[in-house]
């Protein structure tokens, strides 16, 4: 049967736009994806329609793909099936609004937007308008997830009860990010949380809530620090303690909660050689055994399955990724799957599940003291950025 082509538009020509549309570019075959296909059919950019010339041409693109100066003209582009947004988390929000406000699909970078209510709002815009919306949490869709979440659900190590997540970046901040990078400048919603912390969140959320049935899913509460970057004051470590109600059996004594610990850090790192000699950066530990993962929470690698003593041998999984890609098709193909048989979700990262992390995400700024600029917090459409 011939492959559902999906006709993407990209929004901004920065780092993740290239990387994206790089993955793009790759024959589905390589991961045995023969279903579905991808075309990149336009390109816009805020700064100029050189840049988005530019970009079509250093990825060699070579099938028609209009190009553009401004997002306007990308989103009314009647050729365009969904937009990729891939702008600095302060400008998501308008920026995914603009498309759905078009009547595009949207697949949005993460963090979602600056806060939950602003999610809140895209959500309600693109299910008023029958239209397709997720937040590209990419990592989600690598097989190696996937195989996790089965593996849970299927008890392998029994029941989960803590799961420790560490995102962390030994930079030398001043240095590597300065004070206007997108990485830590307020003005863009820098800082470790947004841009990193999601992840640790990812995999605490994708072991502890998202393997339960959707009806026994209930958000944690949330214990967090975090320490400032002292020249911009946006978070450049994060600590979280997350406490989820576990589901009570009605035999026995049962504990009543399973807990998260979800680390982000830019001045020291996970990984300190990047060679993994620090060990796993994720740990999920059940009553049988525990699931190590390797490699940046992001990008993981491979995984270990240690069963508890005497329960059998440890077995190691390498998770390669096919054509060489950097592993972004996985969600691309999600969305054209989804389109494709009309869903205007995806099950691996449900809106449900966004929003209840970008409030959790809320909270632990309150905690942390880290507000933005009201400017990139409001909810105003157009924001005054
Ligand atoms: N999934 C992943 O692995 C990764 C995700 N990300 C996410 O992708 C998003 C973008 O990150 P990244 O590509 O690294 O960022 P870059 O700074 O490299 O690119 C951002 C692009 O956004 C556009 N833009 C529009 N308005 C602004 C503005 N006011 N300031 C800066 N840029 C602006 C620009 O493109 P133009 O001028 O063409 O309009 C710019 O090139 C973030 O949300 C980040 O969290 C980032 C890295 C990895
Ligand atoms: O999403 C991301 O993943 C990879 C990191 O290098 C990057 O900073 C971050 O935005």
């Amino acid at each position: 049967m011939a492959p559902h082509i999906v006709r993407w538009g990209i929004m901004a020509t920065g780092w993740i736009a290239e990387t994206f549309t790089d993955d793009l570019l790759i024959d589905p075959n390589v991961r045995d994806a023969s279903d579905v296909a991808h075309q990149v059919v336009a390109v816009a950019s805020s700064s100029s329609k050189e840049r988005a010339e530019q970009f079509i041409s250093a990825r060699g693109i070579t099938t028609p793909c209009s190009a553009y100066g401004d997002y306007e003209t990308l989103v009314a582009d009647p050729n365009v099936d969904v937009i990729y947004v891939a702008t600095p988390h302060s400008h998501h929000y308008q920026n995914a609004r603009l498309a759905l406000e078009a009547g595009k699909n949207v697949l949005c970078e993460k963090a979602f937007t600056v806060n939950a209510a602003q999610t809140k709002i895209l959500i309600e815009i693109a299910r008023k308008k029958n239209l397709f919306l997720m937040e590209a949490v990419w990592t989600r869709y690598f097989p190696l997830s996937v195989q996790i979440r089965a593996l849970i659900q299927k008890g392998e190590i029994g029941e989960v009860l803590r799961v420790v997540a560490d995102t962390s970046f030994g930079d030398d901040v001043e240095t590597k990010w300065g004070t206007t990078h997108r990485m830590v400048n307020p003005d863009l919603a820098g800082g470790a949380l947004l841009d990193l912390g999601i992840y640790s969140l990812t995999w605490v959320f994708q072991t502890l809530y998202h393997t339960l049935p959707r009806d026994q899913r209930r958000p944690p509460t949330v214990l967090s620090q975090m320490t400032p970057y002292h020249l911009t004051g946006a978070d450049e470590c994060t600590t979280m303690i997350l406490s989820f109600p576990t589901s009570t059996p009605s035999n026995g004594p049962h504990p009543q909660q399973s807990h998260g610990v979800a680390m982000t850090n830019i001045r020291v790192s996970a990984d300190p050689d990047e060679k993994g000699s620090a060990g796993p950066t994720i740990r999920i530990q059940g009553t049988k055994g525990e699931i190590q993962v390797f490699g940046p929470p992001f990008r993981p690698e491979s995984y270990r399955i240690i069963p508890k003593k005497g329960a059998g041998e440890i077995r190691e999984v390498q998770c390669p990724f096919p054509g060489n890609g950097k592993g972004m098709y996985w969600e691309a193909d999600e969305v054209a799957r989804c389109l494709r048989d009309g869903k205007l979700e995806s099950e691996g990262m449900p809106l449900e599940e966004s929003i209840v992390i970008m409030e959790v995400m809320d909270e632990v700024r309150k905690q942390g003291g880290l507000a933005y600029p009201q400017k990139i917090e409001s909810t105003e459409y157009p924001l005054q950025l």
